[in-house]
């Protein structure tokens, strides 16, 4: 395909304002591609390596702008390319308004007043620039754009130009491509395609969308598992449905991470019956592919570590590296968090892990420093099985048969009672964690999804500034601390200060905490029977919840769920604490 009749559809493309005419636009782009169908899949979203290649050009805007001054004659510096954009705006519209090539429509171009570069030829100059490397490389970079865009007309500089920096700007998401391809190649959509703009009536154009989905969902499926835009197409066109739906994950390739919603336990209990529960690792989230070991050239690693961003960060961890390398000897490709640990493998704050996550240098002094470990937590692919539709657990089970139950995997629970939930988060949190997720166990792994089926617990949006009327000594290594605090709420119209209790809380407490909160609490003690004491109302806590549930265990007539500390209110006294009648109002507005 000729570079000028891409960039002439990229205009008309661009020029469409209406997503389905749009997406009908790519489509005939798609079908008239040809040979350079991958290319195009790619070009048309402005990029010129697939998704899971890590590969850039690596052409910042200083370069680019270099080279259209010197495509644009002797008297243009960069500096003007700069002086025009910003009066223009846009570096597409500022390439397209130089004069390149001298003679523009005759010597540099063919017949016909046009350039002759094909699409083909432009992806393969940006190859080439991408993998120079060395010393002269960034000369014989410019050297090579400035060559492109000197045979450029004013349209293809303003794609080219736009290419270059990665951004089209012609409205085309991944979900137009994906539109594209199915109405293009499957048999399906093209169909329902048709019916759509017709004057067909309402079950007419269900069963024609319900088409179309569909075909759009095996697009989707092998888009998710390849991540590859001109790949996925050209299978489309060649093997249809049938060519997509044998689409396998590859080691090696990374796949975009699955992401999760805020939500709360009582969210997740209600949606699902059975909650899977994980420990959020307060890390950066990494994939890990490993090929098994199997005989890969001379000193390669066949570890490879992938960002959420899949950017390849294999070189800064070579802790995870050698971890896998020890302890798998099957292909795999694992999904977790590499997190910063202590000499006792307690969790170090996030700060740490930024400073080796995507560290280039200095990797083995800053191995010293900060030590980092995997905590692996879901599992894609196994020895040749694709596990992205297997449910949760099942994906789960398959991790610990492979690395058994260490601290590497995370410790999944299931369970259908939030009191569980509630011990297993204030667990969590004391061990220094972030936080607990909540998973739907039935569900899928689905690249990319920031769905409804992986829940990060949501920090509790509405507190209450409680009286702390009791509390109970803590077990094990902290018998000596208070552990559990019983708070209450105070009856407005008493007359001599009373309170109703409303809650324990245990969570969200800190051991450094607990001894603070201790010292400061014992003066305050009136009665003691068991592990548990009465206290002198002193001190206000400002305590977090997910609800308020009308129950007779306390005496306010109410319990909080989830109810978490946050912190002691200094500037309140038992008379400013929150009263029954605030709790009762909350309670009624849920
Ligand atoms: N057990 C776990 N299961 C899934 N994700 C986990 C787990 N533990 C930690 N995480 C991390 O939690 C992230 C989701 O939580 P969070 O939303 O706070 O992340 P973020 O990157 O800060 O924000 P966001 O994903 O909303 O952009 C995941 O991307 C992953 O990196």
């Amino acid at each position: 395909m000729e570079f000028a009749a891409f960039t002439a559809r990229a205009d008309d493309i661009d020029a469409e304002a209406a997503d389905l005419a749009k997406t009908a636009l790519v489509r005939d782009l798609f079908a008239a591609a040809g040979d350079d169908l991958s290319v195009v899949a790619r070009f048309v979203q402005g990029r010129v390596f697939p998704a899971w290649d890590s590969t850039t050009l690596d052409i910042g805007p200083s370069l680019c702008y270099e080279a259209i001054a010197r495509a644009a004659g002797q008297n243009v510096t960069a500096a003007a390319v700069e002086d025009r954009l910003a009066e223009m705006g846009e570096i597409g519209d500022v390439a397209a308004s130089f004069d390149f090539g001298g003679q523009r429509g005759l010597a540099a171009f063919g017949s016909g007043g046009q350039s002759n570069l094909t699409v083909e030829g432009v992806d393969e100059a940006l190859r080439a620039l991408a993998a120079a490397s060395g010393s002269g490389s960034q000369d014989r970079k410019l050297d090579t754009l400035f060559g492109l865009f000197n045979r450029c007309s004013p349209a293809e500089a303003r794609y080219l130009a736009r290419l270059v920096l990665a951004e089209m700007r012609i409205g085309v998401g991944e979900g137009t491509v994906r539109d594209a391809i199915a109405e293009a190649f499957l048999a399906d959509a093209a169909d329902a395609a048709a019916v759509r703009d017709d004057d067909a009536d309402d079950e007419q154009v269900t069963a024609a969308r319900e088409r179309r989905d569909t075909a759009i969902e095996t697009v989707e499926r092998a888009l998710q598992v390849s991540n590859d835009y001109g790949r996925v197409a050209v299978i489309a066109r060649d093997e249809g449905e049938t060519g997509l739906d044998a689409v396998q994950l590859e080691v090696g390739r990374p796949v975009q991470a699955m992401l999760a919603q805020a939500g709360t336990v009582l969210d997740a209990l209600d949606a699902w019956g059975d909650v899977a529960v994980e420990t959020k690792f307060d890390g950066a989230r990494v994939q890990v592919h490993y090929d098994g070991g199997s005989e890969n050239g001379e000193g390669d690693t066949d570890v490879s570590l992938f960002s959420r961003n899949m950017e390849d960060v294999t070189d800064a961890l070579p802790e995870v590296v050698e971890f896998v390398e020890r302890e798998v000897d099957v292909p795999v490709i694992l999904d977790g968090e590499v997190v910063a640990v202590d000499d006792d493998g307690s969790p170090l704050p996030f700060q740490e892990i930024l400073r080796r996550f995507r560290r280039k240098h200095d990797v083995d002094r800053m191995r010293d420093e900060v030590t980092v470990e995997l905590r692996a937590f879901d599992c894609l692919h196994v020895d040749g099985d694709d596990l992205l539709a297997e449910s949760v657990t099942d994906r789960h089970d398959r991790l610990t048969d492979l690395l058994g139950e260490t601290d590497a995997v995370s410790n999944l629970l299931l369970t259908e009672d939030a009191e569980e939930i509630e011990a297993y988060e204030a667990e969590a949190l004391d061990a220094g964690h972030e936080g607990i997720m909540l998973k739907n166990p039935d569900a899928p792994y689905s690249p990319g999804k920031r769905g409804k089926n992986w829940l990060k617990r949501k920090p509790d949006v509405e507190t209450l500034d409680l009286v702390v009327t009791g509390a109970e000594w803590g077990e094990g290594r902290r018998a000596t601390f208070l552990g559990t605090f019983l708070v209450s709420a105070r009856v407005e119209e008493s007359e001599d200060a009373e309170f109703r209790t409303l809650g324990k809380v245990a969570t969200g407490i800190t051991d450094e905490r607990l001894a603070e909160l201790t010292e400061r609490l014992e003066p305050d003690i009136v009665a003691e029977s068991g592990t548990q004491v009465d206290l002198r109302p002193t001190t206000v806590f400002e305590v977090g919840y997910e609800e308020i549930q009308q129950s007779p265990t306390y005496s306010s007539g109410y319990a909080l769920r989830f109810p978490r500390f946050v912190e002691v209110r200094e500037d309140k006294t038992p008379e400013t604490a929150d009263t029954l009648e605030r709790v009762e109002r909350l309670a009624e507005q849920q």
